[in-house]
């Protein structure tokens, strides 16, 4: 059931809308936040094939990157050409498409992974290396002298082929403020395109993240791209608070899926942004293709599409509850801040069950073409609940009761008028 939005609250007076484009976005203005001028890296062909289930084939790789370069992503990362040659492969041959999304795949800061990479035909490369303590003593083992060093070294050759690079600290939360505003002064010096901050283990907070972008933002004059995990459930928080002290790109993969349990989802990043201004996400971004790219990429790594899933959970447009369905009816607004239509998808009053109301069975009593008052709605929608205190009931057992009371009410109606007849004196 699907009724259609409506215009006007239940006294017939024109409401107004609440999606209005930035209702819910910055309150004052500010003029580093980048919230209304973004651009998404889209990583699921690069962390999300770091998710534990992925296996993306050459077809089912192109098939990714052509729906995210026609959904409207700005960037599209793939893996290091230097994790296998079938990997190096697939980058020259997603580079080679001709794709509106600039391609760029995602290499170690060693010189040996950059020399593969710059050759692969990609439009830039994403360079990291870790940086806190921990990385840098059970990781790679070298200390900040050296990372610096080799930084310089690796984006002075990416640049000396004509390539965009970025240069990102791993695990930038856990690092020292200090290294880290060194190293990126140091590349931004030289003239690298975007530096990178990287929740590495999703342990930050939107509040250290917007102290960190926005202290960032003093330091160099590039772009600033931020990539966040999202093990304590804050990557889309936390990407909003990076564009909020000023972040330009925001990484992304489609039902967030990556290291662990992934990082910030497509679909969740583009509700938020949404939110906060509707026209310029729906002016960049063919929202009502999210649905296909996510089932394309669930099919792929054999994953069902959670039920609480961003826009296209099965039940992220379903009403339930009697106060909330009679509401919505009158103004879909009053419970949905995402209108499903901008997404492709539709709304549904659930009703056979005991949370229901009578004001949502008379839309469905109206959907139907069924003639009862107020009363008679009333009186079936106890029926309804007194059965779903059994169990809940399905559209078509409770389009059957309706349709039955209907009947009733009208057999009943014509017998009375039959015996007033009969009554009448001849
Ligand atoms: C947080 C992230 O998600 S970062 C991106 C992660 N992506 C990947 O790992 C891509 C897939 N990886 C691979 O295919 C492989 O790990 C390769 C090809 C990159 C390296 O493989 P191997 O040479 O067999 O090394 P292995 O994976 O065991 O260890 C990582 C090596 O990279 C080094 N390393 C780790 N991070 C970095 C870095 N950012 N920059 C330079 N070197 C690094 C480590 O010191 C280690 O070197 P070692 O061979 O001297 O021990
Ligand atoms: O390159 C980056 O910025 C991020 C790398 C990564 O996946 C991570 O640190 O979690
Ligand atoms: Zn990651």
């Amino acid at each position: 059931m699907t009724p259609p939005p409506a215009q006007q609250n239940g006294n017939g007076a024109a409401v107004e809308s609440i999606h209005t484009p930035s209702a819910y976005g910055p309150k004052y203005a500010d003029f580093l936040s980048r919230v209304d001028n973004f651009s998404i890296i889209e990583s699921t062909l690069r962390e999300g094939e770091q998710f534990a289930n992925a296996f993306f084939d050459t077809e089912t790789k192109i098939a990714i990157a052509k729906a995210l370069d026609d959904f409207g992503v700005e960037y599209i990362e793939l893996t290091s050409p230097a994790a296998s040659e079938q990997s190096r492969q697939d980058c020259e041959a997603i580079a080679k498409l001709g794709l509106k999304a600039k391609i760029l795949t995602h290499v170690r800061c060693h010189m040996d992974d950059a020399r593969i990479a710059v050759e692969t035909g990609v439009d830039g490369l994403d360079v990291v290396i870790g940086t806190s303590s921990f990385l840098r003593e059970f990781s790679h083992g070298k200390d900040m002298t050296y990372i610096t060093k080799q930084a310089i070294e690796v984006v002075n050759f990416i640049k000396s082929k004509g390539l965009e690079v970025r240069f990102s600290s791993e695990d930038s939360f856990r690092s020292d403020l200090v290294d880290l505003l060194n190293i990126y002064r140091a590349v931004d010096k030289i003239g690298v395109n975007r530096v990178g901050i990287a929740d590495t283990v999703g342990c930050a907070n939107p509040r250290q993240v917007y102290e960190l972008v926005r202290t960032l933002r003093g330091v160099v004059s590039c772009d600033i791209e931020c990539h966040f995990h999202d093990d304590t459930g804050c990557g889309i928080a936390n990407a909003y608070a990076a564009l909020e002290a000023g972040a330009t790109h925001i990484d992304t993969s489609v039902l967030g899926i990556g290291e662990r349990n992934g990082i910030t989802p497509l679909g969740g990043f583009c509700a938020r942004m949404y939110v906060a201004n509707k026209e310029y996400v729906m002016g960049k971004y063919k929202l009502h293709k999210l649905r296909d790219i996510e089932n394309l990429v669930a099919d792929a790594v054999q994953i069902q599409v959670p039920f609480n899933n961003y826009i296209t959970g099965y039940c992220a447009f379903t009403h339930k509850a009697g106060i909330h369905a009679k509401a919505i009816l009158n103004n879909p607004s009053t419970y949905e801040i995402l209108k499903p239509e901008d997404f492709g998808m539709t709304r549904y009053v659930s009703i056979g069950h005991r949370l229901t109301g009578w004001n949502a069975v008379k839309n469905r009593v109206h959907q139907l073409g069924l003639k009862l008052n107020d009363d008679d709605v009333k009186a079936v929608t106890a029926q309804i609940k007194e059965l779903a205190d059994i169990r809940p009931l399905n559209i078509d057992e409770v389009d059957t009761l309706l349709r039955k009371f209907h009947e009733d009410k009208k057999v009943g109606q014509e017998s009375a008028a039959m015996s007033a007849d009969d009554d009448e004196p001849n």
